[in-house]
């Protein structure tokens, strides 16, 4: 066992649309479906992680919700999409220093089901929040805060329309061997630039979906992770930063991964040419581009050509991309769709992802989050994992 701490379970909940279900029941769904997963009980969990999406007390409500009365350790890290894959991170380094032996995390969320329009939504937290009166100005949603880096990346480098939508194009291509995916239909560059604008320059399909569900993972000791019957997928490297948008004078073409990647890079002793396969937070089109770019797989300014002509298609370019169709195309429960991203890693990293998109020899994977606003304010997570 060559890693400090191992993913020993993982799960992603089936639904896309939860009508009938709480957010609480989805939590401890996943959970119930990661501990299936790992051969683990309840009981064995001393860690949890959990980010602002649990009802009531957040986390807290979880912890009593799913009688998780072990805990020696309980972290709440909110930093939206990246969220649970820097939870991935505190929880090694938890088990590193003794906090925990098993930790789980689980993400849920019904944003579909409760009708959020949550890419075209204004978005507003208030007077007292000291960065909004920097990006409200520019016509705060989700999507205008992306098209404008989407904008300054085309001015600055050249970057085309079409060259964004060959990311949607190789999400979709993975996308329809995945039974749960809302948007299973391979689409074209074509099909892309000619959908509805949704924030200049983005259009519907550089969106990501709005999808109900969740996903959970259990990060374990070495000691433990050898006595279970699953593949040993160690956690090598991983790091967190964030980047502000230093009142306005910001270089929006650059994201928090350019930070958080060499931190992960540096631990693992790897470099990103090493890396078979790589999940990206895929909120827009843009998203992927500009973290492609900072996590050091092509230079800056660059990223176009490199997902063009289907550089990010599992069998047919450089580095096969979110082969379960990521946000763009499979599901984005939550806002949070960094848990998505590590699962998907781990499917890839145990030879357990679909037969159609699995990569040969996977034995060393990346999952990148990104949450907040790409360009300006954000947070990033990078985890490289290892196939032992
Ligand atoms: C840190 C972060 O996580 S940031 C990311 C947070 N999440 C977001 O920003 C969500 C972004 N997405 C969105 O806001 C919405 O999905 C939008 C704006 C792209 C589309 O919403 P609407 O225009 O209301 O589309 P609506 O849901 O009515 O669906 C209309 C059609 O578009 C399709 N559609 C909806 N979303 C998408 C999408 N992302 N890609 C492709 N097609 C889509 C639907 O399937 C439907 O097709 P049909 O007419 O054949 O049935």
């Amino acid at each position: 066992m060559k890693n400090p701490a191992y993913i020993v379970g993982a799960f992603e909940h089936p639904t896309r649309k939860a009508e009938t279900k709480s957010t609480a029941q989805l939590h401890a769904e996943v959970a119930y479906g990661a501990l299936q997963d790992a051969g683990l009980q309840a009981s064995d969990i001393d860690g949890y992680f959990c980010a602002g999406d649990a009802p009531g007390m957040g986390g807290l409500s979880m912890i009593d919700y799913m009688g998780l009365n072990k805990l020696r350790h309980y972290d709440t890290t909110e930093s939206g999409g990246s969220s649970y894959v820097i939870h991935v991170g505190h929880a090694v380094e938890a088990i590193i220093q003794g906090k925990c032996n098993v930790a789980l995390i689980t993400l849920a969320g019904r944003p579909r089901a409760e009708g959020m329009q949550t890419g075209t939504a204004v978005r507003s937290f208030g007077a007292g929040v000291p960065d909004e009166s920097f990006e409200l100005p520019y016509g705060r949603t989700i999507a205008t805060m992306h098209a404008m880096v989407a904008t300054r990346h085309m001015y600055e480098f050249g970057t085309t329309s079409e060259q964004l939508a060959w990311i949607k194009v190789a999400a979709s291509t993975h996308a329809q061997y995945n039974p749960h995916a809302m948007l299973p239909k391979v689409v074209t560059v074509e099909d892309v630039v000619n959908s509805p604008m949704v924030a200049d320059p983005l259009h519907r399909l550089d969106c990501c979906v709005i999808s109900d569900g969740g996903g959970a993972l259990i990060v374990a000791r070495p000691e433990i992770a050898k006595t279970l019957n699953r593949p040993k997928v160690g956690v090598k490297g991983w790091g967190e930063a964030y980047k502000h948008q230093n009142a306005g004078g910001i270089d929006l073409t650059y994201s928090a991964a350019a930070m958080s990647g060499p931190m992960a890079f540096n631990k693992a002793g790897v470099k990103p040419a090493d890396i078979k396969y790589a999940s990206i937070y895929d909120s827009f089109t843009i998203s992927v581009l500009v973290q492609l770019e900072d996590l050091g797989f092509c230079e800056k300014g660059k990223g176009g050509q490199f997902v063009q002509d289907g550089g990010l298609i599992s069998g047919v370019g450089k580095l096969p991309f979110n082969t379960d169709g990521g946000g763009l195309c499979n599901n984005h429960p939550s806002n949070r769709g960094g848990m998505t991203k590590v699962i998907e890693a781990v499917r890839q990293a145990r030879g357990e992802a679909h037969p159609k998109v699995q990569v040969p020899n996977a034995d060393l994977v990346l999952a990148n989050g990104k949450g907040g606003n790409l360009g300006t304010r954000h947070g990033c997570g990078t985890v490289i994992l290892e196939r032992e």
